[in-house]
């Protein structure tokens, strides 16, 4: 149910234009996310992994990864939405869900303008599920690079509608949802990586500074008994994974990413992410080795198979 931190007036919601938002990068911030998501942690001279940080074999620019896409819904959505008729309490949001689609291979540098919208509003009664989506441009262009839709589970914040319906809003097409389903055979590949127990101190360097991932009192008042791993950094891990087991090291091969966070992750804990090719989908799950639990399920859409899998 609502607490007294939250208070929803989902037509007012609806009816707010978000406005656009601007972001620029450099093959530093590209070179410094890939640190984040574990590139070259294991080895520093992974031979998949070094076009992410450095101009291995003379290569004019930095190689960057599709999931560092990401990061341009992040301008407008971690400094707060400033929606009317929306109040939450900020401590208890976790990340639910992320959808990226990749329409061009993403540049090592460039200024982008994100228009930004809300594609969703639901009430699940002890929770209110909001869905933004950021469209990005490059500036002074027409053509979309990519786009994100943001999924964040706002804990406490549910209970706000009217009738004995559950509010319920969407505006994108079904089959782009999340759910997939995992199949019972074995895997058609399987990527072990640890992360380092400063993993989120070093992501949080790429734009998500919520405190959740750093401050252990925060983490607390937020119900974690220390700070959690970025859901994208989760993702990242994730992604990278499948680029280097399916993809041949290509990260241009991936179109669309989708990832479900089912459970947190504290950082130091070894992730173990599950392919299974299907076509040219690969559905995956991430589990933690220490404990044994699925954090992360979705699908990555790819252009074509280079791989002998
Ligand atoms: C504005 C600023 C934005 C900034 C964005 C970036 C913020 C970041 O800094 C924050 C983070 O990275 S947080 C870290 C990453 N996320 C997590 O660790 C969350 C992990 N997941 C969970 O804990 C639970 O799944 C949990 C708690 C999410 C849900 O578990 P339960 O409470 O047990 O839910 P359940 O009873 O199973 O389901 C209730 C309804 O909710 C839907 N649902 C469940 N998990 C979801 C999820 N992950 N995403 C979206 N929807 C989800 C269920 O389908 C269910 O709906 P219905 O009843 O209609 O089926």
């Amino acid at each position: 149910m609502a607490t007294r931190d939250s208070v929803f007036n989902p037509d007012l919601v609806l009816a707010h234009k978000l406005p656009e938002t601007r972001y620029t990068y450099n093959e530093r911030d590209v070179a410094i996310y890939a640190l984040g998501v574990g590139a070259c942690g294991q080895d520093a001279v992974d031979s998949d992994e070094l076009k992410y940080v450095y101009h291995q074999n003379g290569q004019e620019f930095v190689q960057v990864l599709p999931t560092f896409a990401s990061l341009l819904s992040l301008g407008s959505l971690t400094k707060g939405l400033g929606l009317p008729g929306f109040k939450y309490d900020p401590s208890l949001l976790l990340h639910g869900q992320q959808y990226i689609e990749v329409y061009r291979p993403l540049p090592s540098k460039a200024s982008l303008v994100n228009k930004v919208t809300l594609a969703g509003l639901q009430d699940k009664g002890k929770a209110a599920i909001l869905e933004i989506e950021t469209r990005s441009y490059e500036q002074g262009s027409e053509e979309l690079l990519c786009m994100n839709r943001t999924t964040v589970f706002l804990r406490g914040a549910g209970g706000f509608s009217n009738s004995s319906q559950p509010f319920s809003y969407k505006n994108y097409p079904s089959n782009q949802g999340i759910a997939v389903k995992i199949p019972q055979t074995q895997p058609s590949a399987v990527c072990e990586e640890r992360t380092q127990p400063s993993q989120a101190l070093l992501y949080r360097l790429s734009g998500d500074y919520n405190p959740l991932h750093s401050d252990p009192e925060v983490a607390k008042l937020a119900g974690f008994p220390r700070p959690i791993l970025h859901g994208l950094c989760t993702l990242g891990f994730a992604i990278k994974a499948i680029i280097k087991c399916v993809c041949k090291g290509d990260p241009t091969a991936v179109k669309t990413i989708s990832g479900r966070f089912l459970m947190t992750v504290f950082p130091g804990e070894t992730l173990i992410t599950e392919m299974w090719l299907q076509g040219l989908r690969v559905i995956y799950q991430t589990k933690v080795k220490e404990r044994n639990k699925v954090v992360l399920s979705g699908y990555v859409n790819i252009h074509g198979l280079s791989s002998s899998l």
